[in-house]
């Protein structure tokens, strides 16, 4: 388990990160979201032992590691945003160079540099100049860098930006893997339904702040209080919206091109007998549906939009 407690981060005046709390647990992939500037990359270099904080505490297993980042290193495997210049490095000799940085006895390279490469689908590109994969590539091999040490924890940084659909896909199908290895991952994004798919816990960070915290479902709740209904109906709407200005329940009726959608306070219960009275009253309906809460709309809402510029 990765514990924050109050984490603060200032660098000279600015405070980056302002009191930052959060738990992952084991085996959780964790999505920490928020837009450009909210304090993603600090936190994560401060969780991973690469940056000192201003105050606060990072506990693995109930255990204080905040001040000793190498232990922090350890257990740690930390994915930079930033993929590097690697001029006249191989991939094998890329991998090789990082299992050094951790020691990794010479007899036992191979075997976890072929599994790792194989892990992230890079097999083939063994002898391959590292400058001459194409980013998608980069990214996994970045990835399988920070596996080399085998920790438990992973922290990843914007894995999956700049990559085409394709290579997208292909992340987070290495992901997913991950996961089924029992891996902890913590990974950020500034785009909120992209890691609403892989995640089982999203926090999302505002101004150094943690400004939502739960599943996705959960966020959603806590933000869409209004039950949205769409009909949809064969023909002309005026006698739908006769019976709908009737409803106790119905506050709110929005005439779109070819669909209603109310604003509805009732329970399933009512909602199904409100279906029945149209179609008993001859009201053509071809759909009826609950409108699901955009993510988009709601990491908006939460962030208030646009870049963090705190101060
Ligand atoms: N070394 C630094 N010196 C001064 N300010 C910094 C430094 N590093 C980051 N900041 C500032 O701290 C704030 C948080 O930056 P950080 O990189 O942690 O955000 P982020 O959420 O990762 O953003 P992005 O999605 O753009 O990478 C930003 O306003 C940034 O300009």
């Amino acid at each position: 388990m990765l514990e924050i407690q109050n984490l603060v981060k200032k660098y000279g005046k600015f405070t980056a990160v302002d009191g930052l709390s959060l738990t992952v647990n084991d085996g959780e992939i964790f999505g920490f979201v928020g837009p450009n500037g909210a304090g993603k990359t600090t936190t994560m270099k401060i969780m991973a032992g690469l940056l000192s904080s201003t105050s606060g505490n990072v506990l693995i297993n109930g255990v204080d590691v905040t001040a000793h980042p190498r232990k922090l290193r350890e257990k740690i495997g930390y994915m930079p945003d930033f993929f590097g210049v690697y001029d006249n490095l191989k991939v094998d000799e890329y991998m090789d160079f990082y299992a050094g940085t951790y020691h990794i006895p010479y007899s036992e390279r191979e075997t976890i540099i072929n599994n790792l490469l194989e892990l992230v689908d890079l097999s083939h590109k063994k002898d391959a100049y590292v400058d001459t994969l194409s980013r998608g590539m980069k990214q996994r091999l970045c990835l399988a860098r920070s596996l080399i040490h085998d920790p438990d924890i992973l922290i990843l940084d914007e894995p999956a930006s700049g990559l085409d659909p394709r290579a997208r896909v292909e992340m987070k199908e290495v992901l997913k893997q991950l996961k089924t290895l029992g891996k902890t991952i913590i990974i950020s994004s500034h785009i909120l339904p992209e890691l609403a798919e892989l995640c089982t816990v999203i926090g999302i960070i505002d101004k150094g702040k943690i400004a939502a915290y739960g599943t996705v479902a959960q966020i959603m709740q806590q933000l869409t209080q209004k039950r949205i209904i769409k009909i949809k109906v064969m023909g002309n709407m005026d006698q739908l919206i006769t019976i709908l200005k009737e409803q106790p329940n119905v506050h709110e009726i929005i005439e779109k091109v070819d669909e209603v959608e109310i604003e509805y306070d009732g329970d399933d219960h009512s909602l199904a007998y409100l279906l029945k009275n149209m179609v008993q009253q001859d009201i053509p309906i071809i759909s009826f549906s609950e409108k699901e809460g955009n993510l988009e709309e709601i990491f908006m809402q939460i962030t208030e939009g646009g870049e963090s510029d705190h101060d």
